[in-house]
């Protein structure tokens, strides 16, 4: 379809859903529809099928948490042309209407400045007359956790909290690549895997200059997590996001855009209520590490040595086309990461982590400068706070085998002494802020960063 006909497409709209159980594999159908026409697309997501077939009561609390999945994956089809309509297919109560909402408006929110489509941030869902039904109450909250697996620090650090904590989790990950099947072989642990295959029209869409941008993919996995946990009996999905997923890159014609809004302690909220509603899940789905900083969470990783060989932050190895083996070495992600670790272990050992030294490497100055808050703004990436990353540098200019390093030596010079007194008293080791941790997980927790 050409893009000037995408362009005037006026509505999105979610046709139907289907699953087989059989095969485990979920169809959801999506159309961009305007006068000159409608554009179709299917979204495949294969979930893994337990030894028994599910009970008539699974089968009916996995359908409502796949009819949000529904909703919440069209995000990707939408973004192709950002209609000013978006048509839910059935009566929702209000806490899922909030999610769905906010995954279109806030979730997009990068997409929206990027593009510079003021109206995604404003998009208010159509929503049927109606009451979707009370759901059956499920508490799965005794059960073996979920904990979704992305290959890098975040999910090790809290799969081995779990362990340590007798909890005894299951890793998950959707379209695990080799980076997240080693992780999950060096962890000795079963793990279990979704299958996502985004339509191939969207790339073709993409190729011929459709609208494209971010979208708020955590929101999709956790759905899918989520929908896994209950066809498998399992327990609450346990999530690794920080507490600085929560804060925004920017504030852009009065809304925050904050790249990784899925991550953040709003949408994990949201996500909650609605799962409670919609699915009577009473505890579905939190994060672990919600009151950690990043480089708390650097610091925690580097008790565990058995993933050096594979863990992998670098969201390029995490492309669907052309991914890198494991750290590119050169993205804000890359440089934020070393900087955490690096205070914390050996120099041969980060070094041995990333395949390369990226502080004796004057080339990565500037990308540090703007970590720091020297220049430009947080990138577009999940990387810590500023305050974090000045913490780091000021702990590395401390070491003797770190003091000297160019990357160092150059930044200690360009970070302003307002900046250094601003982290003088940093709590960027101190546990806190909102997160909804049942109390047996806050002790697991507890027992690794005490
Ligand atoms: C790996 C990555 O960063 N991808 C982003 C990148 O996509 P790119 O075109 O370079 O490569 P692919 O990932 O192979 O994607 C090809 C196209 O497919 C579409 N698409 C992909 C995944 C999806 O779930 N939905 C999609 O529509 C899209 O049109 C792609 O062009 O740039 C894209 C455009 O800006 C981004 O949408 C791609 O981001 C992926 C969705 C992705 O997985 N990104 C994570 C690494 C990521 O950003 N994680 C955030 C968490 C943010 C959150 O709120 O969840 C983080 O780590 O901070
Ligand atoms: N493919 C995936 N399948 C399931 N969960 C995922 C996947 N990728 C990321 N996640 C989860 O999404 C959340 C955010 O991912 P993120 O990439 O920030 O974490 P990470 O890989 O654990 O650590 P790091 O921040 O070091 O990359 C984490 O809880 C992570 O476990």
């Amino acid at each position: 379809m050409p893009n000037e006909q995408l362009r005037r497409m006026d509505a999105f709209t979610f046709p139907s859903y289907s699953i087989d159980f059989a095969t485990g594999e979920v169809l959801f159908d999506y159309a961009l529809t305007g006068p000159a026409g409608e554009q179709r697309f299917t979204e495949v997501i294969t979930l893994p099928l337990p030894a028994q077939p599910p009970s008539d009561e699974t089968v009916a609390t996995l359908n409502r948490v796949l009819e949000v999945l529904h909703l919440v994956a069209g995000v990707s089809y939408y973004k192709a042309a950002a209609p000013p309509r978006l048509v839910l297919p059935a009566p929702l109560g209000s806490a899922t209407v909030d999610y769905v909402t906010a995954v279109y408006t806030k979730g997009l929110a990068e997409y929206a400045y990027r593009n510079q489509l003021p109206h995604v941030l404003q998009l208010r869902p159509e929503v049927p007359a109606g009451s979707p039904g009370p759901p059956r109450v499920y508490d799965d909250s005794d059960r073996r956790p979920l904990s979704a697996v992305g290959g890098g620090k975040d999910s090790i650090v809290s799969l081995e909290a779990l362990r340590r904590a007798d909890l005894d989790p299951v890793p998950f990950s959707v379209n695990p690549n080799h980076v997240i099947v080693s992780v999950n072989e060096a962890s000795g642990l079963t793990p279990l895997a979704a299958r996502r295959r985004i339509d191939p029209v969207l790339f073709d869409l993409n190729a011929s200059g459709a609208l494209n941008g971010h979208i708020p993919v955590t929101a999709i996995n956790s759905l899918i997590a989520v929908a896994t946990a209950v066809l498998h009996g399992l327990g609450p999905v346990v999530m690794s996001n920080e507490r600085s997923a929560s804060d925004p890159n920017l504030v852009w014609d009065g809304h925050e855009i904050n790249h990784q809004w899925s991550k953040g302690v709003e949408a994990e909220g949201l996500l909650r209520a609605s799962l409670a509603e919609h699915a009577g899940l009473t505890e579905p789905y939190f994060s672990l590490l919600r009151s950690l900083s990043e480089l708390h969470i650097a610091r925690l990783f580097a008790e565990f040595t058995r993933y050096d060989d594979v863990v992998t932050s670098c969201n390029r190895a995490f492309k669907l086309r052309d991914a890198s083996e494991r750290w590119c070495r050169d993205c804000p992600k890359c440089r934020f990461v070393f900087l955490a670790m690096a205070p914390f272990m050996a120099r041969e050992r980060v070094v041995g982590i990333f395949g390369g030294d990226l502080l004796a490497d004057p080339e990565q100055i500037p990308g540090y400068r703007e970590l720091l808050g020297v220049d430009g703004h947080k990138p577009f990436e999940c990387v810590g706070e500023v305050e974090e990353s000045v913490v780091a540098l000021g702990l590395l200019a401390e070491q003797d085998q770190w003091r000297d390093a160019p990357v160092i030596r150059a930044l200690v010079d360009a970070v302003p002494a307002t900046a250094w007194s601003a982290v003088a008293d940093s709590d960027v080791f101190t546990p806190g802020g909102p997160n909804h941790i049942p109390p047996t997980y806050a002790k697991a927790l507890t027992a690794l960063t005490a």
